[in-house]
């Protein structure tokens, strides 16, 4: 998609994690025979001018087709996080948002196999209206914020670092400290996360 320079937009896709819930790693479980992760990265490649795939293990997915995306390879945060694979969304966030060159980014989990990309696109143009105190735009339900497909200014990673920094892992606890712009969605279901075999069988 291209824009005028001063409002592109990157994505960060997070594929990482244990998928212990799953028994297998979710981002390569095929959908309609496309493995997740390429279904999300092609989602996000039609809604924004640049895609950064953050993973503990790149060369997993080398095979498959994601046009425009990057990987940045996520180390670990600290010396004594000796399980990094483990060490959660949060620091895949912040790595994947050190390399981001764009105002805005939009974050996707990597197991979202029923996003739209209209209503993503829908999204970017309210982006030029967000209050500039915000430091995100994303939808709120029942269960609180849904961090994981929505758009974050790049400024807020200094924040981000410091939670991360004094200990901090739960999006929620952060994103309930900051000022965030509320998105509407009218179809909840695209945020259907596949995390069971059970989720699996239902999108099937
Ligand atoms: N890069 C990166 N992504 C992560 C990490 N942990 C979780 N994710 C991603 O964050 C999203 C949500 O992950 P969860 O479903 O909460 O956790 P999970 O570890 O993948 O799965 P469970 O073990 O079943 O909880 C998915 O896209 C994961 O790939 C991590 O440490 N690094």
């Amino acid at each position: 998609m291209s824009r005028n320079h001063n409002s592109l937009l990157s994505a960060i896709v997070l594929a990482g994690g244990k998928s212990s819930r799953m028994g297998k790693d979710k981002a390569l479980i095929s959908i309609g025979g496309i493995p997740l992760l390429q279904l999300v990265c092609s989602v996000a490649a039609g809604c924004t001018d640049h895609v950064y795939v953050v993973t503990p293990w790149p060369e997993r997915y080398q095979d498959l087709i994601l046009p425009n995306c990057q990987f940045i390879r996520e180390l670990p945060f600290s010396s004594s996080s000796l399980h990094f694979s483990t060490q959660g969304p949060m620091v895949g966030f912040a790595q994947g948002l050190s390399q981001v060159q764009t105002d805005w980014v939009l974050l996707l989990a990597c197991d979202l196999p029923r996003l739209q990309v209209e209503i993503l696109t829908a999204w970017t143009t309210e982006l030029n209206y967000v209050e500039d105190e915000a430091i995100a735009t994303l939808v709120h339900h029942t269960k609180g914020w849904e961090p994981l497909c929505g758009f974050y200014r790049r400024r807020c990673l200094p924040q981000l670092l410091e939670f991360i920094n004094q200990g901090g892992r739960s999006f929620q606890k952060w994103l309930n400290q900051q000022p965030i712009h509320v998105l509407s969605l009218r179809t909840p279901e695209m945020l259907f996360n596949c995390n069971t075999p059970e989720d699996l069988a239902l999108v099937k």
